[in-house]
């Protein structure tokens, strides 16, 4: 088995608040492979971005700490690292693609030379070269006319095409893992569909590996290796895509899954999970997903279940794995 590019282990964050500090990653842990995609999946607030820009230690606000876990990129723990250390790693080892770009390109200077520039940031070339390799990365990624192109602002492309320049930016240095966080999301039909086939082919031609949250699960049958399934700051079950999504063990997995449109059959209406997702404040007791669990009893108010191997490679933190519960009087199903 190939070994990880990228471990990940008890990656713990929290926000400060008005009675003192709330987890909001709560030891996160999962190993990425090379050319492997991982799918980061779970309602909203449940901390897939968070723990995204924990791993490059790019938390968005000076009310956010790092509590504890490390980051081992090919082994070194990143998270130890100094600040100009970091900077070296993100956009180099390790590239990032954000939801929306227009935040994260420069408004006035031309995509071109965004991406020349990090290619100068983190390599020794010269201006000629880095325009050269700019020019080349921008074809990659499906830009047509790239040299003409080099010249243009952000403001002269369509939303696709902005995403598609902020995916040249992250492999601009040839990295080894891309963080892509919802990077669709914002996106029309059509092109979000020529962007997951962009990131689908980075990876099976330059073995990049990649960590990618979506609320798709659809995207995730598509796209994904193995699947991480996060509620209230957890991972709550994770393994390999064909695992997890036709044998979800933990109730709020299969919840997602059910809730996927199409699921009822023609004519029946979308489903959703009754009751919402915990506060970060206010987080529940023992299991965070037992008050919106059918199968909820006193053990999930009272203990927080371990994330545990299930099978070989399947991981999931429940006392009452589907399919495993004891109907009252009866034996398990
Ligand atoms: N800048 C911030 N300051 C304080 N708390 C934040 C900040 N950003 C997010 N949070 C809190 O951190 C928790 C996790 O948020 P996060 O953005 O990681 O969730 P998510 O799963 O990525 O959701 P979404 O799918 O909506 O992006 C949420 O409770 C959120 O309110």
């Amino acid at each position: 088995m190939s070994p990880a590019v990228l471990s990940v282990r008890n990656l713990s964050v929290s926000v400060d608040g008005p009675r003192g500090p709330d987890t909001i990653v709560d030891r996160v842990s999962f190993d990425l492979k090379r050319g492997e995609i991982l799918g980061l999946v779970g309602e909203s607030g449940s901390g897939k971005s968070m723990t995204c820009r924990a791993l490059i230690r790019l938390l968005p606000g000076a009310r956010l700490a790092i509590t504890g876990g490390e980051v081992l990129l090919d082994g070194r723990d990143i998270a130890a690292l100094n600040e100009p250390a970091m900077r070296a790693v993100r956009g180099g080892s390790i590239g990032m693609i954000f939801q929306n770009p227009s935040s994260h390109l420069d408004p006035v200077m031309s995509v071109g030379r965004q991406i020349a520039e990090s290619i100068r940031f983190h390599q020794s070339v010269g201006r000629g070269e880095a325009r050269r390799k700019a020019i080349d990365v921008l074809r990659q990624v499906g830009i047509s006319d790239p040299a003409r192109r080099f010249d243009a602002y952000p403001h002269e492309f369509s939303g696709g095409m902005r995403q598609r320049a902020m995916i040249a930016v992250a492999l601009a240095c040839d990295p080894d893992i891309l963080i892509a966080d919802e990077p669709t999301t914002a996106l029309d039909v059509t092109v979000q569909a020529q962007i997951l086939r962009l990131l689908l082919d980075l990876r099976d031609r330059r073995g990049v590996s990649i960590v990618l949250v979506t609320h798709d699960l659809g995207v995730v049958s598509q796209l994904c290796d193995s699947v991480a399934v996060m509620y209230g700051g957890r991972i709550v079950e994770r393994g390999p895509k064909r695992e997890v999504i036709q044998r979800a063990r933990h109730p709020y997995t299969a919840g997602l899954i059910a809730c996927q449109p199409g699921e009822g059959g023609p004519g029946e209406a979308v489903r959703i999970i009754p009751g919402q997702p915990p506060r970060v404040d206010a987080m529940p007791s023992g299991c965070r997903f037992h008050p919106r669990c059918e199968h909820g009893d006193a053990l999930c108010s009272a203990t927080q279940p371990d994330l545990v191997a299930h099978e070989p490679g399947h991981m999931l933190a429940c006392h009452h794995p589907v399919g495993e519960r004891a109907p009252a009087g009866g034996t398990a199903t």
